[in-house]
């Protein structure tokens, strides 16, 4: 089997803190501190490795920072190729406020890749798309990049036939929308920052998901956090309302969600099966503290709680 290979341009080391109750302008007392690895492709390639499907995590790493992120990824027997770039990787502070179970994220930008290293990564991608089932695009560029980077890589991806999964925000989805990935998988805040408005309905969210379809894309996938999700392909739109979990962190969910597509295309599920495998995935990681991501029993045993709803939709 082809492996999935993960994009991971600006990783990170999240650090997760949890304070029992998080007071804005004041001094807060840190309850637990966990670190792991992060940034969104290296999320999705953990999740894929638990399900037991090849996988592998490209990008860039740096620093001392760098070297936590290999080692963690070592332990997880997650093969990865991750370019030395100078600088630090950066620590990605998320605030978990045990009262509210809110968790609040202070992202650092992370180091700059000289322009010759990101081209020697474009090189390495082109190569090792020989190889691969899938490829996922997630997160950031790092300071520096330019901003149509994702567009580049869907486009050489494309031209070989290989499908791809998109989740960025702002300016990079933006222009990677352009090559036409096959998935994408936005939040709500992204998609409405794409359209520029707000939406109060499941039918204005489906509608833009179809504006982005008729564009060429397969796949649109919305996260909507405790509201659960809205999957939609060219015939279909399904909703998805997550079981009631205590959330721990939320962060990775989204990547969660991301991972169960990838799984859900390899193996061929149809759009209801991805929407419970998505929702699962997403979840039960927002059911756990730091970025630690789901298992594939977990997911397998949670599959019947999603509630599963079917839209309108005008083909
Ligand atoms: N409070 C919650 N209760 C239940 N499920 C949740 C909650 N928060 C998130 N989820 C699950 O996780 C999924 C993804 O959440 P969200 O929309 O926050 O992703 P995201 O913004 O892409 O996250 P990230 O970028 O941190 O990975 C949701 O569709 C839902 O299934
Ligand atoms: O700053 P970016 O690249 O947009 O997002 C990075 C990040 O918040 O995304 C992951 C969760 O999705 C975390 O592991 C990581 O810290």
């Amino acid at each position: 089997m082809n492996t999935i290979q993960t994009v991971t341009l600006n990783p990170a080391v999240d650090k997760t803190v949890t304070v029992e109750n998080f007071s804005f302008g004041e001094l807060n007392r840190i309850k637990t501190i966990r670190t792991d690895a992060g940034g969104k492709g290296i999320n999705v390639a953990k999740v894929l490795q638990r399900f037991s499907v090849p996988v592998k995590a490209l990008g860039f790493q740096a620093g001392h920072e760098g070297k936590v992120i290999l080692e963690k990824l070592r332990e997880q027997g997650i093969s990865s190729y991750l370019i030395e770039a100078e600088g630090e990787t950066r620590t990605n502070l998320k605030v978990v406020d045990e009262r509210t179970k809110q968790t609040t994220e202070l992202n650092e930008a992370g180091f700059s890749p000289s322009e010759a290293l990101l081209e020697e990564f474009v090189e390495r991608f082109e190569s090792s798309l020989s190889e691969a089932a899938l490829v996922v695009l997630g997160g950031s560029l790092p300071p520096g990049t330019p901003v149509d980077f994702y567009r580049r890589l869907i486009k050489l991806a494309n031209r070989k036939g290989v499908r791809t999964i998109l989740d960025a925000d702002g300016e990079a989805l933006a222009r990677g929308i352009e090559a036409v990935p096959f998935a994408l998988k936005p939040n709500i805040h992204e998609l409405e920052a794409l359209f520029d408005t707000t939406f109060t309905t499941d039918e204005q969210i489906v509608s833009a998901a179809q504006q982005l379809i008729h564009k060429g894309i397969s796949y649109v996938m919305v996260s909507m956090g405790g509201e659960g999700s809205i999957l939609v392909s060219e015939r279909e739109a399904i909703r998805a309302k997550p079981f009631p979990i205590t959330p721990l962190s939320t962060v990775g969910a989204g990547d969660s969600m991301v991972a169960a597509m990838a799984y859900s295309f390899v193996h061929g599920k149809s759009l209801e099966d991805m929407a419970r495998w998505t929702s699962a995935a997403g979840t039960v990681t927002a059911s756990k503290s730091g970025t630690e991501v789901c298992t594939l029993d977990e997911v397998q045993d949670k599959l019947g709680l999603v509630n599963i709803f079917r839209l309108t939709i005008e083909v």
